[in-house]
């Protein structure tokens, strides 16, 4: 009787030994050479990441290790092993690594930063419930109309500004749906805000991968000492950063006081708090809004990506531009009730989000606890980083990948039956919960650009053609390096047909 729980005790001990043993003899996932004690730091690809993991996994596979002084880094190259990973075993994978950099820049409550947990679910509930199918819905004649002012503005702007154009038509769709307010000039106080986020992104480096990040002790040191730079520009930008979080939010309690406030985020946001029923509090709604104009990014270069793809592939946009004429005609401009009637127009958005995905490698997860996956042990605390890239190209799934070829989506024998590329929107418990309304938005902008207009090349100062290279930049939001073209009205008529589009709406 009283041996029991020495044998509990000796036979406890023996079972973690041979765990311990056991584990530590599970091989990590195979990668490239690596230097002691900095692991990787010397081999990390300092641009156009996602073909380098795409180069390496050739040689180590479709699950790679990669260890960045001390920390662990998965890179998964096929869908097939993050839908295994951040999918099924999304209760272990959907964490996000610690910012320390963001926070010092005062990203608080960003849902797409979040660390995975009580908070992270609330904020998806309210998101997921805003941005649901049905109430995206809702939003489409705001997209309609501001696909129809973003033609306007591509027929009046020189190549130059189409960037800025494209930013004013997601900016001012996610003004109306976040707070309300209707954009009517170049120097409109959100289309400063949309500028601030896009500045802020762009100064401060790849998300966790600055010294500070490495090294949150930096970030209380001043910016000359060494690698402490970026915790200097993060204090410089935290003020700009905090305007995105205060001013909409303080425009739509002005405009309620005052009994004018248009229906939006915030407005039923603080509706709800009126009414006990909210999940956020005001701080929380605040970086829950700033969160949603932050996303503006991705949606403008996806429509850059398009314009891109129809300059290098006339022959795609005359056969979308004779579907539409044949479904609409050319008196008026395709709405969403012509969706499913146009399958190439269909193609052409889903080849467009495949084929130079403006997120190559998502947003980062971070895994929970320790995990074997394939006989391959991997760490808990390991950054997972998808390569959405490196899935566009799989040979598997897309034949010809770096090619744009939009019918490889049709049915056989019109095309190949290939899948659309979701994963351009991520994984799991983390995935984007706004597909629905980025969908539309980039749906109804491709089909009122292609019914209306040609995006033909632009030509140099001695009269040659301009072939833009088909790269895209590095960086968060990803954006086609080269956009020149040149966009002209498709036919006589068009100008009338904006007048009259654009005056039906504001009637
Ligand atoms: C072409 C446009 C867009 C693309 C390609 C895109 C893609 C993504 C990706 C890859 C993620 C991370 C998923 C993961 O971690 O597995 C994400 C997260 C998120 N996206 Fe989007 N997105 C786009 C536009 C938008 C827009 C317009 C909004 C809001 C109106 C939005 C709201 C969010 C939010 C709130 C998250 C954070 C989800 C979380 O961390 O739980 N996205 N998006």
């Amino acid at each position: 009787m009283t041996l029991t729980p020495y044998v509990l005790l000796v036979a406890g001990v023996a079972i973690l030994y041979l765990w311990n043993l056991q584990r530590e003899r599970r091989p990590l996932p195979p990668g490239p050479p690596k230097d002691p004690l900095i692991g990787h730091l010397r081999y990390m690809p300092t641009a156009q990441a996602p073909f380098f993991f795409h180069e390496w996994a050739k040689t180590y596979g479709d699950v790679m290790h990669l260890q960045v002084l001390g920390k662990s880094m998965i890179v998964l190259d096929t869908l097939q092993a993050a839908v295994d990973l951040l999918d099924k075993r999304g209760s272990i994978y959907s964490d996000r690594p610690p910012l320390p950099l963001y926070e010092l820049l005062g990203w608080t409550y960003m849902l797409s930063f979040m660390r995975y947990g009580e908070v992270c679910t609330r904020h998806r509930q309210v998101y997921q419930s805003f941005l649901s199918r049905e109430t995206c819905a809702e939003f489409e004649p705001i997209q309609t109309q501001e696909a129809r002012r973003l033609v306007k503005n591509l027929l009046v702007s020189p190549t130059e500004k189409y960037g800025a154009v494209l930013s004013k038509f997601t900016t001012s769709i996610l003004a109306q749906v976040v707070a309300g307010h209707k954009i009517d000039s170049d120097d409109d106080p959100y289309l400063e805000l949309s500028k601030i986020v896009y500045q802020a992104f762009s100064v401060t480096g790849a998300p966790g991968g600055t010294p500070i990040d490495f090294f949150p002790v930096l970030r209380y040191f001043p910016s000359w000492f060494p690698g402490a730079y970026y915790a200097g520009v993060a204090r410089a930008w935290r003020p700009e950063v905090r305007k995105l979080y205060d001013y909409p939010l303080e425009c739509v309690q002005r405009q309620r006081e005052a009994g004018n406030a248009s229906p939006s985020f915030l407005l039923s946001q603080l509706e709800e708090i009126d009414n006990n029923t909210s999940k956020l509090d005001y701080e929380e709604i605040k970086g829950a809004a700033a969160t949603l104009f932050g996303a503006e990014l991705p949606t403008r270069s996806a429509v850059a990506v398009f314009l891109l793809a129809m300059v290098l592939n006339p022959e795609c946009q005359i056969r979308a531009q004779k579907e539409i004429d044949s479904v609409v005609g050319t008196s008026r401009f395709p709405t969403f009730e012509d969706r499913a009637k146009l399958p190439f127009v269909e193609c052409i958005l889903q080849e467009t989000l495949r084929w130079n995905p403006v997120a190559p490698l998502g947003v980062p997860h971070r895994s929970t606890q320790d995990d074997v996956y394939r006989g391959m042990y991997i760490p808990k605390g390991s950054l997972i980083l998808a390569n959405v890239r490196g899935m566009s190209l799989d040979e598997s799934i897309y034949k010809n990948p770096t090619k744009f070829t939009p019918e490889r989506f049709l049915p056989p024998p019109l095309g190949n039956g290939e899948p659309y590329f979701s994963c351009l929107f991520g994984f799991g418990r983390r995935r984007c919960p706004a597909v629905h309304f980025v969908e539309r938005n980039l749906w109804i902008a491709i089909a009122s650009i292609l019914a209306t207009c040609t995006i033909s090349n632009a030509l140099d100062e001695h009269g040659n053609v301009i072939v833009p290279e088909a790269s895209m930049s590095d960086g968060v939001d990803s954006y086609p390096n080269d956009l020149r073209c040149v966009i002209k009205p498709r036919f006589e008529e068009v100008e009338v047909l904006l007048e009259e589009s654009i005056l039906s709406f504001t009637a």
